[in-house]
């Protein structure tokens, strides 16, 4: 089954490591350096003397006052969720999941809950009525307005894109994990979930650490070959209206590299929006 969006995606490839990003003048001037991933800053004269206290302190007051704000997207098992728990952890953003919201909905007992099983069985996108409410309602709470949210799975379509869009509601950058498809069959047929600390581990790749965490494992029970073939088809249909919605903030991420190297490429992604975020703030 090919991706029918390479054309897109090849699009989307990030510049080359080392490219200058045209930066107005007068602005911090920082390349992503070739050997580090530690951005190189070469300060405008405005910067130049501040000791490193005052501007540390400009970059707090920058994110408490506009928070970082970041979508992620790929198809299934194409490790979403696994990079969101690091990402959360270094940068303290709310992980809201689509997916995770209607899991609960279904473990409540919910009619939504029951009504979107019924479509999560068949692979199928839940209906907009059900998740739109659900994502704003999340998206709009105290916590992820406070410290900025990381939205993961929503939107998934042209519509619940739009649903945002109407409301201003915009990412500063959208991660699209990229991974071939036959890795990712592979992936969700051995992907287990630990119920009590919601880690997720892969019976193959991130087996769990010990027999007490194993014999509590769970699979999800759209997680099987069947079903994410399904999943798969409705991924391809609907990324290429959320590619073109979001071409100016949009980076493609290489996702079949260890966890680590695909965090190191969106903590660069993410760092260095931070970065243009707090000079905008500051300036
Ligand atoms: N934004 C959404 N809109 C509609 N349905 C969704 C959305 N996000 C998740 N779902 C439903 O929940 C299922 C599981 O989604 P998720 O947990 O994000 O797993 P994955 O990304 O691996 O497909 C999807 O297959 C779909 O049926």
């Amino acid at each position: 089954m090919a991706s029918s969006t390479a054309a897109a995606f090849s699009a989307l490839s990030p510049p080359p490591v080392g490219a200058e990003r045209p930066v107005p003048q007068g602005r911090l001037l920082f390349r992503a350096s070739r050997a580090g991933s530690r951005p190189l800053r070469i300060n405008s004269s405005r910067h130049q003397g501040l000791s490193p206290a005052p501007r540390a302190a400009k970059a707090v007051e920058a994110a408490k006052a506009d928070p970082l704000n970041v979508m992620i997207a790929g198809a299934p098992a194409s490790g979403k969720g696994t990079q969101c728990e690091l990402i959360k952890a270094k940068y303290g953003l709310v992980h809201i999941s689509a997916g995770d919201l209607l899991r609960a909905e279904i473990a409540t007992g919910t009619d939504n809950g029951k009504q979107a099983k019924e479509f999560m069985e068949k692979g199928k996108l839940v209906p907009d009525e059900i998740v739109v409410n659900m994502v704003k309602g999340r998206l709009l709470q105290p916590d992820a307005q406070e410290k900025g949210w990381l939205l993961d799975g929503y939107p998934r379509s042209y519509s619940q894109a739009m649903a945002l869009e109407t409301l201003g509601i915009r990412p500063d950058i959208f991660i699209l994990l990229d991974v071939p498809d036959e890795l990712l069959v592979e992936r969700v047929v051995g992907r287990r979930l630990d119920p009590e600390t919601g880690k997720i581990y892969h019976l193959k790749y991130s087996p769990p650490e010990n027999e007490e965490i194993a014999s509590r494992l769970t699979q999800r029970f759209d997680d099987t070959e069947e079903k994410v073939k399904l999943r798969l088809q409705t991924h391809y249909q609907n990324i290429e209206s959320l590619v073109s919605i979001y071409e100016d903030v949009i980076v493609k991420v290489k996702g079949d590299t260890t966890v680590e190297d695909v965090f190191g490429e969106i903590d660069k992604l993410l760092t260095s929006s931070l970065d243009k975020k707090t000079e905008m703030v500051a300036s």
